[in-house]
């Protein structure tokens, strides 16, 4: 047991926990309410996120970061929308970057859970599938998993330059060998809490906590994603997301 993880109760079986960081602003996606009490199909697109993570059966826990001076505006929304009742929800602020946000969340984390999810609220769609086979993964042995697309796009390694300038291109990686990184991503707790710990990398570095897990030398294996799993980021996003759940809806209304 690592010296940062509370004892947890051995009268009580581990659990499992989704941490969801909801606390940027959603520069990206444009003026407006923080991205993630934004609606899609209606409601905030957060409690999507937090129904995602729920409907796994696995999840007993759901830690949401609010942003920073939002969460008794987050704990208003959980009371208002229905959830599943055998999940435990926890609302608490969060912080200036996602890496800070999650840390945030996992300080809140009780003592009886081994196993934690990190989802992004921008990621309202996720399949429960999706967020099952990453959690079976984690309970076979595999300190981080990570969900994840091969790409369809060729990738280009470029030499930044000023914005709209032309910029010289260094290679051309292999596609075949790369991914398209999504969330949930799952984790062992004591290898999640130590790379948070331990890790400390600044912004484009740290974009997700797999990749700290990595710079920790702890193995990080991939699983099959999910294209419904994708990232309202840009304002197409959400046009895309509004579609995705329209049809939804329409699915289940037969
Ligand atoms: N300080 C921050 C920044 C981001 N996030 C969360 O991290 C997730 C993924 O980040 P991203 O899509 O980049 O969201 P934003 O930071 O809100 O977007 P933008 O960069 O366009 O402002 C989101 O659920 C976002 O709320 C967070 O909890 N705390
Ligand atoms: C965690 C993540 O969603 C995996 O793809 C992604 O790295 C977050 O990046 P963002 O640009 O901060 O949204």
């Amino acid at each position: 047991m690592s010296p940062m993880s509370p004892t947890p109760d051995e009268s009580r079986p581990p659990r499992t926990a989704a941490v969801i960081p909801a606390a940027g602003r959603g520069v990206r996606l444009g003026p407006g309410a923080p991205k993630a009490l934004r609606a899609l199909g209606g409601t905030p697109m957060l409690i999507h996120a937090v129904r995602a993570m729920a409907a796994s059966r696995a999840v007993s826990l759901v830690v949401v970061v609010a942003p920073p001076d939002g969460a008794p505006e987050v704990k208003n929304l959980l009371d208002e929308h229905s959830l599943p009742e055998r999940t435990d929800y926890l609302v608490v602020p969060g912080g200036e970057t996602r890496q800070e946000s999650v840390r945030l969340g996992l300080d809140a984390l009780p003592a009886d859970i081994a196993v934690v999810l990190v989802h992004d609220a921008a990621r309202p769609l996720v399949p429960v599938d999706t967020v099952d086979a990453v959690v079976e993964a984690v309970r076979d042995g595999a300190p981080a998993v990570v969900p994840a697309l091969q790409l369809t796009d060729t990738v280009k390694e470029v030499e930044p330059g000023p914005r709209g300038a032309p910029e010289p291109v260094l290679a051309t990686p292999v596609r075949a060998r790369l991914r398209a990184v999504q969330t949930p991503q799952g984790f062992d707790r004591e290898t999640l809490v130590r790379a948070h710990a331990t890790v400390a990398v600044d912004g484009e570095g740290a974009t997700d906590d797999a990749g700290m897990v990595e710079q920790l030398g702890a193995p990080v294996v991939v699983v099959p994603g999910h294209e419904e799993a994708f990232k309202v980021t840009r304002p197409l996003d959400l046009l895309l997301a509004e579609a995705v759940l329209a049809r939804r809806r329409a699915n289940d209304a037969f």
